[in-house]
Formats: C-alpha cells, structure tokens, sequence
C-alpha cells in the first residue's frame, strides 16, 4: 500500500508517504484554500455581517449600554407593555432586562427564532421562562456576581432599620411628631439570625452579621459545610433554623421548590417575636400566611425589599401594615452594583452574539474559554460527521437511534462532551430540517424528535495530550444511499479525526479514508485498478470544480475501493452523471459539509 501526497505548488511529480492503516489508504493532497474565520462560533452568533439589534427594555448602566454600541445597534425602550414587548422582540437579537419585566413565551414565540439571548441584568431569572427560551434555542445569561454586596447591604440595612424601627420613626418625626416612647427597638447583639439560602448574597449578609455580633446559622442543602464554618456559620436543618431564629433573612432563588416556602405552616414553627427580612424573591413568602402570622404575633416585625407582584397593589395589607419596613426592590440598587451589573451583561450578550460560550449560562453548559479552544477542531468535526451522516441514509429511514463513540487517551472525566454531542445533533438534523439547533436547545430538539443518541467512550492508551482521538457516529436500523457506509454490524457508520486543527473523515462504512472535511465530499465505490483517481479528476476538471483533497480505502488489491474526493465548488448534475458513467464505479453519492 501507498500514500501519496501532491507538492503545494502545481507539479505533477507526487511525493510517497509513509504507509498507515491495514486497510491501504492512498493519499493525494491538493492544495487547500483555507477561508475559516478566525472566531469559535459556537452557540448562537447571529449572521455575518449585519449589525445585531440589542432591545434593553429596562433601566442599566451607562458603561454597559456603551459597551453595547460598539458592536449592536441598541433600542433603549423602557416601560414597555407585553404586546410592545412582542411585537418589537421580531426585530431584535438580544433582549436585556431586570426582574420588572417577564419574558414570557410569548416573547419568545414573537421572536420567530430571531431573538438568541436573553441577558438578566441581575442575579434572580424568575422572571424569564426558562424552558421556553431553551425550546427556542436561546440562550439565556445573567450577571450573577455583580450586585452581591448591593443586596447583602440591603439586608443588612433592612435588619438594622425594621429592629430599631428607623423607617416608621423617621415618617413620624417629618409628620411632626416625636414618639420616643412607641419607637424603642430591639438589639441585634446576641441575637440569632438564620441565613435561609447561603450563596453568594446569603454568605455575605452571614458575615456582616457576624460583625454586629449576632449569633449566625444557615440553612442550604446544597451549601458545603466548611464555607459555612469559614466564616464561623453553622449549618442547620430548615425546621432548626425555624425553630431557633430571632431574625429570619431570605437568600434563596425563586423556584418551584422555594416557593411560598414561610406558609402557615412554616410560620406555625417559628419562635414567637421573630423577625423576618426578604430579599430574595416577593414569591418565596405565602404574603396572605405572613399577614395571618402578623396578626397572630408570630411575627413581631418584617422587612421586605420583594413582593409577589411588583408593585404589590394598592391595597396590600403588608405595604400597610406599621410593623412592616417596605423598599421598592432596591437590594441591587446602588450606583457601584448597577455600573457592575451593566458591563458583566453587555460582555456577556456580546459575547453570546459573537458565538462564544458564555460563562454565565443559565441554560446552557459552561465551558470554559481553555477547554473550548482546546475543543474548537472537534466540534466542527463532529457537526460535519453528524451531517455526513444523515446524508448517508436511504429516504424515508427515520433516524432514531444514534451511537457516538468517542476515542480518549483521557480519563472519563477530563472530557466533557455535552459540545460534541449538541453539535452532532445539530449537523444530524440541521440538514432534514429547518429547525435551528445550537448547545442549548440540542438535547431538547433531539428528544422532541424521538432521536436517542447514546454516547460510549473508548479509553486509548497513549498520550493524553489531545482530548479526542477519534469520533465515530454509528445510525442504526437505517438504509443507506451509498452502501458501502454500511459497517459489517449493520449501521451507517463514519469516523473522524483532527489532523493538523483540521477535521478529516477517516472511516466511511468499513473504508478506511482520509479526507480534510472542507467544501463538500463526493464518495465513490469502485473497482480497485489503476487510473481511477485520473478518470474522476479529469470529469471535474473538465467542469471547473477543484478538488482539495482525494483519497482512496481499499479492502485489498484489485477488489473494491472507496474513493472520498473533497471538492471546493458544488459539481454540477452533469459532472456528477459522468462520474457515474465511468465503467468501474459501483455506486456514488455527493454530500455537502
Ligand atoms: N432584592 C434584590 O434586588 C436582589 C435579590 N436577589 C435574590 O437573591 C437570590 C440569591 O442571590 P445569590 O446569593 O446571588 O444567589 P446564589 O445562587 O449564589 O445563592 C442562592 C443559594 O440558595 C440556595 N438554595 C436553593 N434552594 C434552597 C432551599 N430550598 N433552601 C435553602 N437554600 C436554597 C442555593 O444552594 C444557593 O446557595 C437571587 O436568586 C435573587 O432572587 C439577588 C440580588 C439582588
Ligand atoms: O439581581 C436580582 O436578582 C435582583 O433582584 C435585582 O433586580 P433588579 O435588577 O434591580 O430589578
């Protein structure tokens, strides 16, 4: 067996290779146009060239709208209503918002596919309908890291205010009294505080809390245990800090399991006279429970920066109630946090335009910018395998069942592949349908499609130095247009590797080929003899179509051979006819990458 490789500059004389696989792969390299953007574009990069169109439908930051502007167009529209919201949302590529507006469904609907980031200028994404903007391929980020101190701040000044009653005491003396007597407070030193919810706000209200001399103890299931004792917290059940609190403060998400999470119940364990702060989520306390606990002096006093609806109405009996410290939802209201949140959003939706992962998804994996540069040749090798593959089947076979198998000198664990897979569902069903798929809503669009696709990985001795050797995409129970892509168990089979940074097809069915995948691919089986290469190269080239790359899989001598043939411009039906007219071709197929 030969491999041949033909000089970068037009000569005719070909240099032998080195021989390389048991099955003979003969080699002719042409040289190639090389025309890629020097960007990753992963996820949801908007078209080439024209300028995104960013909505911000709420308040932010000079320094972020700025940010902005250097790469999108940017409407700045506040106060919109829904169907304002809906109907400008068809125009846009990017949507920034706070917690005052719900991106609904809808929102995502009107978009018909346009919109491909949602960025929350904050922390809290109760507000955006998380599972519709997956099923819509859109990306969603935040600023999670921002407004941290902000709302700790917040909570620690509500503590402070609703204990020595500073709001209430303060409307009397501009009313024109002066009520020493009814206003005496209570101390916070010595006291018990439960943190319910220790991230990164919960952790910090913790600390300042400390510092006032409180007695601090958290509740989290999911925090770790020596975080806590860090900073000198201890971590109890949610009935114990119930049971043992003098203040409550709130730091947990709004989620399905936090929700009303202070109910009558809840409440009914509490310590009579204690006192609650909520920062979090208006949606975490059953409000009508907490006025009930009020009334019945459970509750001796409350501070609440969030409401169920915001603004709560006019009537509400916990705005009206004197025992009660109201703020507008200011915990991440500060000059210094909203500045903060403003850049961490804009370089999070820009980056999320310009097709990076971002490194606050929400509903996406996060990669990080090493392991996706590292990943890059890879996960355009497996979108282009995902495609070659479909391409492969007979019409009318649904494709239902998928193998990848991915071969690492790595261990298991150093190589994430939710990328690859997402991408090998987008080249698989990208090419049969007009359904857009990207990293976040792959996994979705492929089980909304009955399509199964299984992951195993073959542990390879050798250098651990690049994270794949090998991806191979096997579709069962199919017909195949081109059978020679049938392996001997059965499926449509092809196999890639990365040469060079670049993505080659390495195995089509049992063949064993070597092909850069750039341009588009014609494959060929034949009769093993000599002067094929030369008869197929002579039909494209009498159609102007240039060749990149050809190379030639055989079983043995002299019996079949496939031949995968890279071309840079589509060849014509015509070409495509004579090729298939030559004498010793059995069956060929055109793919485009
Ligand atoms: N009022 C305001 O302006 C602001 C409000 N917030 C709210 O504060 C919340 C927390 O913010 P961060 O600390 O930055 O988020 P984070 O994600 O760092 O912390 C949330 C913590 O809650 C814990 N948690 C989840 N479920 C829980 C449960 N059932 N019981 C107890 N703990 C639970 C999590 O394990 C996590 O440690 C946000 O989700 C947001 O709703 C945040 C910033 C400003
Ligand atoms: O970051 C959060 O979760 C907040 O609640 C802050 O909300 P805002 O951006 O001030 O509307």
């Amino acid at each position: 067996m030969a491999a041949y490789a033909k000089p970068p500059t037009a000569s005719l004389s070909w240099t032998k290779l080195l021989p390389s696989s048991p099955f003979a792969t003969a080699l002719v390299s042409f040289p190639r146009r090389r025309n890629r953007s020097a960007k990753t574009v992963f996820v949801v990069a908007v078209s080439s060239g024209a300028k995104p169109t960013v909505l911000v439908a709420e308040k932010l930051g000079e320094a972020g709208i700025s940010l902005l502007k250097e790469f999108a167009n940017v409407d700045c529209s506040y106060n919109l209503t829904p169907e304002e919201l809906c109907t400008k949302i068809s125009l846009c590529d990017a949507l920034i918002v706070r917690s005052g507006t719900k991106v609904t469904r809808d929102v995502f609907e009107a978009s018909s596919g346009r919109l491909k980031v949602v960025g929350r200028a904050g922390v809290g994404i109760d507000n955006v309908d998380l599972a519709a903007a997956t099923e819509h391929g859109c990306l969603v980020v935040n600023a999670p890291t921002a407004n941290t101190i902000a709302a700790a701040e917040h909570g620690i000044a509500l503590l402070a205010a609703m204990a020595r009653n500073i709001s209430q005491a303060s409307a009397s003396v501009k009313a024109g009294q002066w009520l020493r007597n009814k206003y005496v407070g209570v101390s916070l030193v010595g006291k018990t505080l439960a943190v319910m919810g220790f991230g990164k706000v919960g952790s910090e209200v913790a600390r300042r809390a400390k510092g006032l001399g409180m007695h601090v103890i958290a509740h989290d299931p999911y925090a770790p245990a020596d975080r806590a004792r860090a900073i000198g917290v201890e971590l109890v059940s949610f009935d114990e800090a119930l049971a043992t609190a003098d203040f409550i403060s709130l730091h947990m998400p709004l989620t399905a399991s936090t929700s009303k999470v202070l109910n009558d119940e809840t409440f009914a364990k509490m310590k009579k006279g204690v006192r609650i702060v909520n920062v979090a989520r208006g949606g975490v306390i059953d409000e009508e429970a907490l006025v009930k606990a009020l009334d019945a002096g459970i509750v001796a006093q409350a501070a609440l920066d969030v409401f169920t609806v915001e603004p709560p109405p006019a009537d509400s009996k916990l705005v009206s109630d004197e025992r009660v410290t109201v703020t507008p939802h200011l915990g991440a209201s500060t000059m210094e946090a909203q500045e903060g949140v403003a850049i961490e959003i804009a370089e999070a939706v820009v980056g999320a335009l310009r097709g990076e992962l971002a490194a606050t998804a929400v509903n996406a994996p996060m990669v990080p910018a090493e392991v996706l540069t590292e990943l890059k040749p890879f996960v355009e090798l497996a979108e282009k395998l995902g495609r070659l593959a479909v391409q492969l089947i007979a019409g009318g076979s649904g494709v239902k069942s998928v193998k990848v198998t991915y071969g690492s000198a790595r261990a298991p664990d150093d190589l994430d592949t939710r990328l690859l897979r997402a991408m090998i569902t987008k080249g698989l069903i990208e090419p049969i349908s007009s359904v857009f798929v990207n990293l976040v809503n792959a996994d979705f669009t492929a089980k909304q499609r009955g399509l199964r696709i299984s992951e195993e990985r073959i542990l390879l001795d050798g250098s651990p130095e690049s994270p794949l050797e090998f991806v191979q995409v096997q579709i069962a129970n199919v017909e195949s247009k081109f059978a020679s892509a049938i392996s001997e168990s059965g499926e449509v089979k092809v196999e890639g590797k990365v040469k060079d940074g670049v993505p080659h097809l390495t195995k089509v069915g049992s063949f064993e080929v070597d092909v850069s995948l750039e341009g588009s691919l014609i494959l060929c089986r034949q009769v093993d003899q000599p002067g094929m290469i030369g008869k197929v190269g002579s039909v494209l080239g009498e159609e102007n179509v240039n060749v990149s790359f050809m190379s030639v899989g055989r079983i043995a001598p002299r019996k079949q051979a496939v031949m995968a043939i890279g071309v840079d411009e589509p060849p014509s039906k015509d070409a495509l006819k004579k090729i298939g007219e030559i004498p010793a071709i059995e069956e060929f197929v055109y793919l485009k990458l």
